[in-house]
């Protein structure tokens, strides 16, 4: 939804048939060995070379290449145990194969290189090489952790997929986290003679504690859990374990495996009063995985117990501002704004406020999003925290095409960088993964297996399949799109497509149906997604926004947008437009190239006598009452002839011109017209699509009614401000955007 989908731009669907073809010639060479192998030098001496050469690339950031990522196709990941599986060695491995119930033990013989994979090259035991390409892994030093593969390390790859490798040579290509087991020093299946002579420390508890947390100060997590996980299997004591547990539930939180952290700060049963660092470090891990009541009660409890640690009134006043908000969902939302601004990328730390809501069958459409109770028109219906969030600035290089050969579908933006966020926070928080894994996957048959070698099994491919179906592209602010938009605002310039590079995964919004004609619209502050009422609403109403914004368009063209959501809309407009003749759309089209004519966009309208003729005609062209089917090629020249008598001070025509450009879209409105008919005030009987053009229009109606009908100046101005809080998410900015004097 709003992602940049450059499926069908021939440029890149260049690049998808050649990789198309490319894997054809490769699946011929399916169950063979290689015919010629470079030699254990040469491969070694062009991986290096390469290396030095991306290094050197990185350094001048003379790189302005398009990095493209593909998705190949599907395959599950390994659900048998380590245990279970058969050794095999490079020199056996067949290509285009995924060599199901072995695995090989390999050992780095170079450092790492990272593209859009971690690579490396890789011996077995008999020093046969192999470079491998491992996908998904986290990026080193991120957060400060170590390399995760440097000379020396050793991984067992289950199940390895041996392949032709796109420069011409022989490698493996790993999808999966959990078919990855990186080696500590001290695992026992590290052959002795790859073990590196380690441990300046005794074999005992307290000396793997000391390993770990050298390891700790020099900010090598991954290597302190591995020196504490040691110290346990030499711990006598409870209180020996409960020390290495709690310093590795640390380098859990560092390394962003709260689940794990919890599970080592149990309270140990032989403790009465909780040690203070375990009740912070559990408040700490409870916030991260966003369960603000539960950190609140653990930060009671180190209140009551610790009344002299400072840094508690703090986190305890932070988590409550959360569970407010979920529970409430009131937002400082001029703070919000400030920190989407300010922040790089703009992570939001603020909680989901879940409004009126429940998920239930929708028929044919699966499951949908539906209204408890009645609302109205503005409210907020939800406001969520995105479950995870890739940011690339608009305009900016800092995007790559993700291209996926099994759907056919390409993306331009953060996707593939959303991915490996997703995999990762999934792999280190398992009991996040059901948010994820019970989202909307299409046809996708997943791996039925969840737990292996006492970690998650993430699947990849399933993890793609729910991005691609219910991922959303978002602006930095809404607020901005929509001032672009008011700017743009003049004929012909309606439909500019609403496509961003920036992406991220909001579960819960992921359950909303499309309708073009819809009754809920989402905006964006920063990763906070708001999902506001376009309409008054009754109890158990379906919500629906758009996944792609209608336009005036014939039928196949309307529904070839949701055609990679695999379903036709069958809303009143899109049956509307369905019975419309072709003749219809073609001569409302060549009006508006007529219209253009009378049309600058600098001076507006320059003969409004012809202009209004055409606009006339142009209405003639529709059959149902704008109220019932919103005729949306109406709405902008409408607008742009309000503007113009505005500029000419013909105040009554402006008003009925911006009252037709709302009706046009759907709204019913009573009490506005001019000449007044009776004292009623303006009021919208029935809301219409909500378009970014409805703030303006109403803004010049109040600015009009100020100098002919005082009395419906303000309320023109509170439609104003209801309609900019659904289209911006809130209305805190409502007052400085529209240079609204205060009273
Ligand atoms: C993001 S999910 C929405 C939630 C989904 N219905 C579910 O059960 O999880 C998108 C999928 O919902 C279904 N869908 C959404 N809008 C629809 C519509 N107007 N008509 C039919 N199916 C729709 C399609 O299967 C689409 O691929």
């Amino acid at each position: 939804m709003d992602t940049h989908d450059v499926s069908d731009v021939p440029q890149y669907l260049e690049v998808l048939l050649k990789q198309k073809r490319r894997l054809q010639n490769a699946k011929s060479q399916q169950g063979k060995h290689p015919r010629t192998r470079k030699t254990r030098d040469e491969v070694i001496e062009q991986f290096n070379i390469k290396l030095m050469m991306n290094v050197m690339r990185g350094v001048s950031h003379d790189d302005n290449t398009i990095k493209s990522s593909f998705i190949p196709p599907a395959y599950l990941p390994c659900h048998n145990p380590f245990d279970l599986l058969t050794k095999i060695l490079i020199k056996d491995l067949l290509l285009e194969t995924h060599h199901r119930g072995t695995y090989l033990l390999l050992r780095s013989v170079t450092g790492a290189d990272r593209i859009n994979a971690l690579m490396a090259i890789m011996e077995d035991e008999y020093q046969d090489v192999i470079m491998i390409q491992l996908y998904h892994q986290r990026n080193d030093n991120e957060h400060g952790e170590e390399e995760i593969l440097r000379e020396g390390s050793v991984l067992a790859i289950k199940e390895p997929y041996f392949k032709l490798m796109s420069d011409g040579n022989y490698g493996l290509r790993a999808d999966h986290l959990s078919d990855i087991i990186f080696l500590s020093a001290y695992d026992e299946r590290v052959p002795k003679s790859w073990q590196q002579s380690g441990g300046q420390h005794d074999d005992t508890a307290v000396g793997w504690k000391i390993a770990g947390n050298n390891y700790f100060n020099v900010s090598k997590y991954h290597a302190a859990i591995q020196s504490y996980t040691k110290g346990l299997t030499f711990s006598s004591t409870e209180d020996e374990a409960d020390v290495l547990r709690r310093n590795r539930s640390l380098a859990f939180i560092k390394t962003k495996q709260f689940d794990a952290a919890l599970r080592d700060l149990e309270y140990p049963s032989s403790t009465i009063k909780p040690v203070e660092k375990a009740l912070y470090r559990r408040a700490q891990a409870l916030y991260s995985l966003r369960k603000y009541p539960e950190c609140c009660e653990v930060l009671k409890i180190l209140r009551i117990e610790y009344p002299n640690n400072t840094e508690v009134e703090h986190e305890f006043n932070r988590a409550a501002d959360r569970i407010k908000e979920l529970e409430t969902g009131t937002y400082p939302f001029k703070k919000l704004h400030r920190q989407a601004l300010k922040l790089q990328p703009p992570q939001l730390d603020h909680a989901t406020y879940v409004g009126p809501l429940r998920i239930k069958g929708s028929g044919s459409r699966g499951r949908g999003l539906f209204t408890t109770e009645a609302v109205r028109a503005g409210d907020l219906l939800l406001c969520e925290k995105a479950f995870a969030y890739a940011f690339a600035e608009e305009g900016s290089n800092n995007v790559a095409l993700l291209i996926n050969v099994e759907t056919d579908s390409m993306t331009m933006g953060a996707q593939a960088e959303l991915l490996q966020l997703i995999v990762q926070k999934l792999y280190r928080n398992p009991s996040l993964a059901p948010i994820i894994n019970n989202l909307h996957h299409g046809s996708y048959k997943p791996a039925n297996v969840s737990e292996i070698d006492g970690g998650l099994v993430v699947d990849t491919f399933l993890i793609e399949r729910i991005i691609s179906l219910n991922c959303f592209g978002c602006p930095r602010l809404s607020q901005k799109s929509h001032l672009q938009s008011q700017l743009r605002a003049g004929i012909y310039d309606k439909q500019t497509k609403n496509e961003h590079h920036s992406c991220g995964v909001w579960p819960i919004a992921s359950y909303i149906n499309h309708s073009c004609f819809s009754n809920a619209r989402r905006a964006f502050i920063g990763d906070i997604m708001t999902v506001r009422a376009t309409q008054d609403l009754a109890a158990d109403t379906e919500i629906t926004f758009w996944y792609k914004s209608p336009a005036d368009e014939s039928y196949a063209e309307r529904q070839k947008g949701f055609g990679h959501w695999g379903f036709k809309c069958d809303c009143i407009m899109c049956q509307d437009t369905q019975s419309t003749n072709q003749s219809a759309f073609s001569e409302r089209s060549k009006l508006r190239a007529k219209g253009l004519k009378y049309y600058d966009p600098i001076r507006g309208i320059t003969d409004t006598t012809k202009f209004e003729i055409i606009v006339q005609k142009m209405e003639d062209t529709y059959t149902r009452p704008a109220s019932e089917v919103p005729r949306l090629s109406m709405w902008d020249p409408l607008l742009a002839l309000a503007k113009s008598y505005m500029g000419n001070g013909q105040l009554v025509e402006a008003i009925n011109s911006a009252l037709k450009a709302l009706e046009s879209l759907g709204h019913v409105i009573e009490g506005g017209s001019m000449p007044r008919a009776s004292g009623k005030p303006v009021l919208i009987k029935k809301w219409g699509l909500m378009h970014n053009c409805i703030v303006d229009c109403w803004m010049l109606l109040s600015n009009a009614y100020a100098l002919v009908a005082l009395e419906l100046k303000d309320i023109a101005e509170q439609y104003a401000r209801i309609s900019y809080k659904i289209c911006v998410g809130e209305d805190e900015t409502f007052n400085e955007t529209y240079k609204v004097p205060k009273p």
